[in-house]
């Protein structure tokens, strides 16, 4: 009778809570977790393999926090825009160690408003600057040897030129040998994101603390050498987004506004290591997939290329293009979005849920994790007809609403979305009118132990320049 009435209690107690597995006791589905981060089809394996099991609500235990993953629109509009306030990003001590406390990544609910507010211009900053490095950088792919030219997509094309972009946007950093360090002490404060959060002086956190120092030291010196440029009014016209938060610091029509919190230092370094961190490996990785997408699809590249011959011919007199030259690449666009939402580059968006609530029928507790399964709205046939297939066109009509998710949505909608969309269209159209190419390796095997997923192989191509 005793165990009857148990079983009777605990079929109560889980009959309105998502369906899924605690796993073992303690751990939870840590170690499936763990194999699928380990495996070659990635960590998304873990919750796609769940929601086929259970259904577009599920619940699971990781690292000893109940997690539910939902996956409808209108799941991630209400989740998203949050206007019920239920839900926030959690605070994580080991991140906020790593990008800085300071971070919108890291800040109060309050303090995040007040940080975004300021960051928001950054879509529009200096898109032409970054738009002819990554133009520049893509005709050095094989200036040297012009034939048949061995080429990893990832790291050598995708990631340097990305960085180089990025840092030229944000600090007008430009010289080689200092991007070459501060590049290599970025990996070190992205690898230790993963690592056991232990700092001690032989661990990969250890590691990725000492080179956030010297990240921070590097962006002490420029914006000291800024304001020191300014002072004896040497000043050098950078126009990028560190210029544009220290210029409206030193307005004093600006900062003597009502609504108005200067940033400190602090603020202004933790977050542009922030965005240098956001938005590297995302835009890379989303170049890398792209790269593939294009080499599986030589109907898409057909037109591309006719589009892209034509926008070229008609730039031929400017040694860069504009942004008056990227509105005229109406399919190219589409091909972005398209590789945007095959590739899902960032899978699912997690929140911490403050208040017990209901969600697709299933109760939601406090203090659980929420995760929204953007990846799998990518590829629902539902949300997109014939989902697995590569086709920028669709894209000629609207997307259903809440259903295109690559870079989040509401309060949290990625900062650097303009940013990530013109360096992808200015590299498909230099890559394109520039050079062919030939797959050496299309192996489709995920990297292990990434933030964003990437195909293991680096994608090698060989490259030469079109006649
Ligand atoms: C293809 C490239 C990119 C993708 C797919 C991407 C994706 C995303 C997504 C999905 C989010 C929201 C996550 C959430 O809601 O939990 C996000 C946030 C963010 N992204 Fe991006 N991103 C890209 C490039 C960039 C770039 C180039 C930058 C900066 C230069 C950047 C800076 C940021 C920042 C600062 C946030 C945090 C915003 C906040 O919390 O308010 N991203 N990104």
């Amino acid at each position: 009778k005793i165990f009857k009435t148990v079983i009777q209690d605990q079929e109560k107690s889980t009959a309105d809570i998502p369906p899924g597995s605690h796993g073992f006791p303690v751990v939870g589905e840590t170690l499936q977790f763990m194999l699928s981060v380990n495996s070659g089809k990635g960590f998304y394996e873990f919750v796609r393999s769940r929601r086929i099991r259970y259904g577009s609500c599920f619940r699971t235990s990781l690292f000893g926090e109940t997690h539910v993953f939902l996956s409808t629109t209108e799941s991630a509009r209400a989740v998203l825009n949050n206007e019920s306030g239920m839900f926030t990003k959690r605070y994580i001590k080991s991140i906020a160690a790593l990008v800085g406390d300071r971070s919108l990544l890291c800040a109060s609910q309050h303090h995040h408003k007040i940080l975004r507010s300021r960051f928001i211009n950054l879509s529009l900053t200096r898109l032409v600057d970054g738009s002819t490095v990554v133009q520049w950088s893509c005709s050095q792919i094989c200036s040297r040897k012009p034939f048949s030219l061995m080429r990893k997509v990832w790291p050598n094309l995708a990631h340097f030129i990305t960085f180089k972009a990025m840092c030229k946007m944000l600090i007008s950093l430009e010289n080689e040998e200092e991007l070459g360090s501060l590049q290599r002490d970025v990996g070190f404060v992205c690898e230790a994101m993963l690592a056991f959060p232990l700092n001690l002086p032989w661990t990969r956190f250890h590691e990725g603390i000492m080179a956030r120092g010297r990240v921070m030291e590097v962006l002490e010196k420029i914006i000291r050498d800024r304001r020191n440029e300014t002072n004896s009014h040497n000043n050098n016209n950078h126009e990028d987004f560190l210029q544009q938060l220290l210029a409206v610091d030193s307005d004093d029509s600006a900062s003597s506004s009502d609504h108005y919190t200067k940033l400190t230092d602090a603020e202004i370094k933790d977050n542009i290591l922030t965005m240098i961190i956001a938005g590297q490996d995302t835009t890379a990785s989303a170049l890398t997939w792209m790269v593939k997408y294009l080499g599986e699809n030589q109907k898409v590249l057909n037109i591309l290329i006719e589009e892209q011959t034509q926008v070229a011919k008609q730039a031929s007199d400017k040694p860069f293009l504009e942004l008056d030259d990227l509105t005229e690449m109406t399919y190219a666009s589409k091909m972005v979005k398209e590789s945007l939402r095959m590739a899902s580059v960032v899978p699912w968006f997690p929140r911490l849920v403050l208040q017990d609530c209901e969600r697709e029928g299933y109760k939601i507790n406090k203090g659980w994790n929420i995760n929204i399964d953007a990846r799998s709205i990518h590829l629902d046939p539902n949300v997109y007809s014939e989902p697995h297939k590569f086709n920028p066109s669709r894209f000629d009509e609207e997307a259903k609403a809440n259903s295109f998710l690559p870079f989040g949505m509401g309060g949290r909608t990625c900062l650097g979305l303009n940013m990530a969309k013109a360096m992808m269209v200015v590299f498909l159209h230099r890559f394109i009118t520039t050079y062919r190419w030939e797959v050496v390796d299309g192996d489709p095997s995920i990297e292990k132990w990434t933030l964003f997923a990437r195909l293991k192989s680096g994608y090698p191509i060989r490259v030469s320049r079109r006649l």
